[in-house]
């Protein structure tokens, strides 16, 4: 890691969402980039996302636990090769739940904000394990639209985990995809968490900027992870 000038903050860019920079060390970013390749593999490996409207995501995806696709979560790849999605496995739910602690601060913690409730035990938030896993790798000229994470049925915070080339991420509000929001950089390392309040923002990253990865990591291109609890039946 480039030694900085000034060293980036935790900030908390809006209730219940906060981005810790630096959070995974060079050897945990290089770790789970290797995990990354194992599960990116077929069968039920990377592939390219089709939306109803005939289009195609930008950022292609592989999913563990459950798998994800437009707009409901199955236990196999209903929409590729129809192999069961990967298993999810424990040490990323521990890594999924330390990243929560880290940022929102222990469970049963009150981080309101002017006394807006944001608690996570009064937000429903559970103790539940993470057990889905989105992994979106972004080349070229990849992108995400502003959507929300709406397809789980838990309101425990989704864990985003970044590795490779920094990105311009996108986060809004709960009603619709316009301003007001807030881009924060995203660079190799960084975790942003979002619950609370702000679960069901809309949130995208309108640009990836080539070439930024840090050059002992070895990735050419962006991954992001996202640790989700999916409260799903049949779990
Ligand atoms: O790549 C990112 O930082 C965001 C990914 C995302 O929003 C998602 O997987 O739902
Ligand atoms: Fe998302």
């Amino acid at each position: 890691m480039d030694a900085e000038l000034f060293p980036r903050e935790r900030v908390e860019v809006a209730p219940g969402a906060v981005h810790v920079p630096d959070w995974l060390s060079a050897d945990r970013q290089r770790a789970l980039l290797d995990a990354c390749r194992e599960w990116a593999r077929p069968p039920a490996g990377l592939r390219t996302v089709r939306t109803p409207g005939g289009g195609t995501m930008t950022a292609r995806q592989v999913c563990l636990g459950w798998h994800w696709y437009p707009y409901a979560y199955a236990r196999t790849v209903v929409d590729g090769d129809g192999a069961p999605v990967k298993p999810f496995p424990e040490w990323l739910g521990d890594l999924g739940r330390r990243a929560v602690t880290d940022a929102l601060g222990p469970p049963g913690t009150s981080h309101d904000t002017e006394g807006a409730g944001t608690s996570r035990d009064t937000e429903g938030a559970s103790t539940a394990p993470y057990d889905i896993a989105l992994i979106n790798f972004y080349d070229g000229d990849a992108r995400m639209g502003m959507h929300r994470d709406a397809d789980e049925r838990s309101p425990d915070p989704v864990v985003s985990l970044s590795l490779g080339d920094t990105c311009v991420f996108r986060f809004g509000n709960t009603e619709n995809r316009a301003k007001p929001y807030t881009d924060v950089e995203l660079r190799s390392g960084d975790l942003f968490v979002f619950g609370g309040p702000a679960r069901l923002a809309f949130h995208g990253v309108p640009r990836v900027c080539p070439g930024t990865a840090p050059p002992g990591l070895g990735l050419t291109g962006r991954l992001n992870v996202t640790l989700r609890v999916g409260g799903l039946p049949g779990a």
